[in-house]
């Protein structure tokens, strides 16, 4: 545990977490010192030598003394500590979240993304503090009074010696049992947000389907199963810590009746046996608080299995010198691609000629968008090669693809935040009148004059104060603001008013002057006005491709 919290901490965070761990050892040395020096005092009082027990009083008062400064060290340490790793830890996350492969995020991550980054990591950071340091003497503490007891009695301390390994195992029960248990409820939790966070952004669609739909029954399904896996976490996690705890006192059974038999023997004078027993009630108080507390380091260790899970995602491979393409065509040579085994397009062929518009038309699902997809390099392609200027994509580096891509999609998403700075997100280099400038271009204006606020005025969450045409706009001033020499645009297909139409019609003629435009058409309007047309089968391949009079019949050419 020690060795991955210094993993995920930075320079700062480890140099604070090493003192703190520092303090909490000299904690629990003192600790057990103090424990020890117990006997020798309750040594004196029962043989009524008052100024022996004295002198050793004040000894135990230094050591108490050092423990005190020492413990409050070791709080002041942990708590910046604590702060650092936290900072650390989301730093480290957002760092991640910005290298994963953009695909990774269409499967339901966001309930575990937000777990790691609200409770998870919190918890992490103040595992060291409110846990490890309990755990931490836990062992340290007993083994210091251990080693003194072979000082004091060795066959005392053989007895409780014997006992350290059936701890051990008890201990490492507890944990593996808590551990099993909170993997299963973080899953749980996870698969809970995930449903909820849908169900809150679908409302409107649900608000016509009534109580018994498919949502309301996933929401349902899914909290239920939260709280059953919750209690069986609980039902175990208990049963454990109880078991643990009959397990330590047993120990002390051991030492009992050892003790007796010694006593009765004679070969120990009641007094000792009175003060090792108080010691060794002494030694099991910090395991039985370790054992309470291992739970928690369990539930750490949960989000540092995700966090590790998240550093094993495999990013698409990327080339040491990325290489530069002889212009801005992009080329589809016998690319066949699939999602979950599930194929979607099959040995495709075509090329999209620089600084010309390519429409791609087919039935529903055919794989326009994801050819869109393959260019942007979302994806790579099984097998085939997807090419920008005669250089594969690999070779050219998601860096260089994503300077020289601006994607239009349907699913535009656009932060809470105002029009204009959801507009400058394209290119925040750039000054604000060149933003209002590729904002008016979009007619994103029309929508400015439109709301209270204008250009100020906020969007909502994910844009919900727009319409899809609208927002659409705003994605298409974007790709302007970018000045990308290839532009992917995803027509919406919901049915646009007028406005968004002609919007669109406008930008499209705008971007094919100068620009690679690769335009997934639903319009009849774009199609007709294409340089080419690339017509999909809806079986993986093309059915006809040709120049722009390919959607009348005229000029076709199979690729
Ligand atoms: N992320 C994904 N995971 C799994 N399957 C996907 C994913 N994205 C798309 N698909 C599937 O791949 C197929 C092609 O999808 P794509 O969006 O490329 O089609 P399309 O031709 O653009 O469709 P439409 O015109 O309806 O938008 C569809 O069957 C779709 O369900």
């Amino acid at each position: 545990m020690i060795r991955r919290l210094l993993h995920y901490a930075d320079p700062r965070a480890r140099r604070l977490l090493l003192a703190e761990l520092a303090c909490i050892v000299v904690v629990a040395i003192l600790q057990g010192i103090a424990f020890l020096l117990l006997v020798p005092v309750l040594r004196a009082l029962f043989d009524g030598d008052t100024t022996a027990a004295g002198n050793r009083l004040g000894v135990l008062a230094v050591v108490g003394g050092v423990y005190a400064v020492a413990f409050w060290c070791a709080g002041q340490i942990g708590m910046r500590a604590s702060t650092a790793l936290l900072d650390s830890l989301l730093t480290r996350l957002g760092d991640r979240l910005v290298e994963l492969p953009v695909a990774w995020f269409g499967a339901d991550r966001s309930g575990m993304i937000a777990g790691i980054a609200t409770q998870g990591a919190m918890f992490v950071s103040t595992t060291p503090y409110s846990f490890l340091r309990h755990v931490l003497t836990g062992f340290i503490t007993p083994a210091t009074v251990l080693a003194g007891m072979y000082v004091l009695d060795w066959r005392l301390a053989v007895a409780m010696t014997v006992m350290v390994p059936v701890m051990a195992v008890g201990y490492r029960w507890v944990r593996r049992a808590i551990a099993r248990g909170d993997a299963a409820h973080s899953e749980a939790v996870a698969q809970a947000s995930n449903r909820v966070i849908e169900f809150a952004r679908a409302q409107p669609v649900l608000r016509t389907a009534g109580d018994d739909s498919i949502a309301h029954r996933l929401v349902d399904e899914s909290l239920r199963n939260q709280h059953r896996v919750y209690r069986g976490m609980l039902a175990t996690g208990g049963a454990g810590i109880a078991a643990f705890a009959a397990i330590v006192q047993l120990s002390l059974t051991v030492l009992l009746v050892v003790g007796a038999y010694l006593a009765i023997g004679g070969s120990v004078d009641p007094a000792t046996l009175i003060a090792l027993l108080v010691l060794g009630a002494r030694f099991n108080e910090p395991i039985v608080a370790a054992g309470d507390l291992s739970g928690g380091i369990s539930v750490a260790r949960t989000t540092l299995d995700q966090l590790d899970a998240l550093s094993a995602v495999r990013g698409l491979p990327e080339p040491a010198t990325p290489r530069k393409p002889a212009d801005w065509s992009i080329r589809f040579d016998d690319v066949t691609f699939g999602y979950d085994g599930a194929p979607v397009l099959e040995r495709l062929s075509f090329t999209a000629p620089a600084g010309r518009m390519t429409a791609i038309v087919g039935p529903s699902g055919s794989g326009k968008t994801t050819i869109t997809k393959l260019v942007a390099r979302f994806y790579d392609p099984e097998s085939g090669t997807v090419s920008i200027g005669g250089v594969p994509v690999p070779e050219l580096g998601t860096a260089v693809v994503e300077g020289a891509v601006a994607p239009v999609f349907q699913d535009v998403y656009l932060f809470d935040d105002t029009i204009l700075n959801n507009v400058w997100i394209g290119n925040p280099g750039l000054g604000r009148d060149a933003v209002v400038a590729a904002a008016t271009r979009a007619r994103v204006d029309e929508i400015a004059d439109r709301l209270p606020g204008g250009w100020d005025a906020r969007v909502g969450e994910g844009g919900s104060n727009l319409s899809g045409g609208e927002r659409q706009r705003v994605s298409i001033a974007r790709a302007l603001l970018k000045e990308a020499p290839i532009v992917l645009l995803d027509e919406a297909t919901a049915a646009l008013d007028i406005g968004n139409e002609i919007a669109v019609g406008e930008v499209v003629e705008q971007l094919r002057a100068d620009r690679t435009l690769v335009v997934v058409a639903h319009r009849l309007q774009t199609i007709m006005t294409a340089d080419q047309i690339v017509m999909l089968d809806g079986a993986g391949g093309i059915r006809e491709s040709g120049t722009r009079g390919a959607a009348a019949g005229l000029e076709v050419r199979t690729p």
